[in-house]
């Protein structure tokens, strides 16, 4: 492995740095370039010990992007094509204090990486080895392509987070990010609120707005809850996507509009195609890029660190003094499903430390009911509910009625299948459903997703 020893030549060119495509083994009070829009951040730990001194590279020019590197522990950030005279500057800071004996420039081949970016830009928290590595690379690709990008998973996943992420890394940073939920809105409100209108469109109309859809120019516009988006609206919705203009109700006037659509939805928008209650050309059009993002019981390995950062955040938040948790609290914490996902458990870590008397964490300050209950009677699982009810109710959860009837009807259908040992047609009797329903029910057990 070739290295190019720092000479305090002043003739020292970029160009002649070595390239490595891992970390090499020893690399004492060297100097690391860190091509980090291809290698990532995940190496600087192991940069730092030893005493070497890591500079970021970068080609992202995002507001904020310098002072988060340097937080991270970057002494500097370079922008590409690295400016020597930049660099020599660093390295002649530098002589004074610590004794730089080598430059190494890292630097990875693959684009994959800009998944990370969006991991450090909006404090994503997920194993880097687990399941979110698959969602951080599609929405890292997906943030060079100028297209629609529809994100499917049940409430709580993280889709919004997601959906900024993408905004964050993709051309249109600077652009506004405007974001709508359409199940939040009435639907009469709901076209005057995306399309705008003109003074006198409608009784109430005093004077002329501009929509969501020409709010979001040059940026992008997030749909959340897509799948509510009224029918009547839809292809109103398609027009604009495909002709770019959109025209203020009451107005004849067409206006320019230039975004990106990101939506989002908790919803099977396939079933609600076939069901007649969502448009197929729209979903083909909102959905150019689909990215599923795995409920929270599919990722547990993500659990440990979701707690750690959300424990940190109440207690900046709440200046509540948190310093662990117990074995059994965090076993506790991994032995439930979380239908509400990551924002059931921000609910339930606010209520425990709400509740802790001292600074760590007890199993019993966690009021959640978990799976491992000794008691199988019918009462029980009555009570089970009621308590799961009101758990879901207090902690802000919508879709509740689908959710749990979703989880009851499938692990029911799930346990009779399994105790049948696989053979549809006695499950089927033995449940007293239809054939096809019972495999449809099988199908779409994997996903899990609420719908109506
Ligand atoms: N990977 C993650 N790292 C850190 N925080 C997360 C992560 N995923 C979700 N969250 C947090 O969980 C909460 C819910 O996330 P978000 O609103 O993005 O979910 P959603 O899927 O859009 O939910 P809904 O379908 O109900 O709109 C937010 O407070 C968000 O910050």
């Amino acid at each position: 492995m070739e290295k190019l020893l720092y000479t305090k030549d002043p003739s020292l060119r970029v160009e002649g740095f070595q390239k490595v495509e891992e970390l090499p083994e020893e690399l004492e009070k060297a100097v690391v370039l860190v091509d980090i829009d291809t290698v990532g951040v995940s190496s600087l730990p192991d940069l730092k010990e030893g005493g070497n001194i890591p500079v970021a590279i970068t080609s992202k020019s995002i507001p904020g992007y310098t002072i988060k590197l340097v937080s991270l522990g970057f002494y500097d950030v370079l922008r590409k094509p690295i400016d020597e005279e930049r660099l020599r500057r660093i390295l002649q800071r530098l002589d004074g204090s610590q004794k730089v004996q080598r430059i190494i420039y890292i630097h990875r081949q693959e684009e994959e990486i800009s998944g990370e970016l969006c991991k450090e830009l909006c404090s994503i928290v997920g194993n880097p080895e687990g399941k979110m590595r698959e969602v951080l690379l599609r929405v890292g690709k997906a943030a060079s392509l100028d297209v629609p990008v529809l994100f499917v998973g049940e409430t709580g996943v993280g889709k919004e987070v997601f959906a900024k992420a993408l905004w964050k890394t993709s051309r249109r940073w600077n652009g506004p990010f405007v974001a709508i939920n359409c199940s939040a809105v009435p639907s009469e409100l709901l076209e005057a609120e995306l399309f705008g209108y003109e003074k006198g469109a409608f009784t109430g109309a005093i004077s002329s707005k501009e929509g969501l859809i020409e709010s979001a120019k040059g940026g992008v516009l997030f749909l959340d809850e897509i799948g509510d988006l009224p029918l009547h609206l839809q292809p109103k919705l398609l027009r604009v996507l495909q002709e770019k203009k959109v025209r203020r109700l009451g107005s004849t006037k067409e206006i320019h509009c230039d975004f990106r659509l990101i939506s989002a939805t908790n919803k099977d928008l396939k079933r609600l195609v076939k069901e007649g209650k969502f448009r197929e050309d729209l979903y083909y059009r909102i959905s150019t890029v689909e990215i599923y993002i795995p409920p929270l019981r599919e990722r547990k390995d993500d659990i440990p660190l979701l707690v750690d950062c959300i424990l940190q955040n109440i207690s900046r938040e709440t200046g509540k003094r948190i310093v662990g948790y117990t074995e059994g609290f965090l076993k506790k914490v991994l032995s439930y499903n979380w239908p509400g996902n990551v924002r059931e458990l921000e609910n339930a870590l606010t209520r425990a430390v709400s509740s802790c008397s001292g600074v760590v964490l007890q199993e019993e300050d966690l009021d959640i009911v978990t799976q491992d209950y000794e008691d199988y009677s019918l009462e029980s699982l009555e009570d089970a509910l009621r308590r799961e009810v009101r758990r879901l109710i207090e902690g802000g959860e919508r879709n509740i009625y689908y959710t749990l009837m979703d989880r009851l009807s499938k692990a029911i259908v799930r346990e009779a299948f399994s105790l049948l040992k696989g053979n549809y047609s006695k499950t089927a009797r033995t449940l007293g459903i239809n054939r096809l329903t019972l495999k449809k029910m099988l199908q779409e057990g994997a996903r899990c997703v609420p719908r109506v």
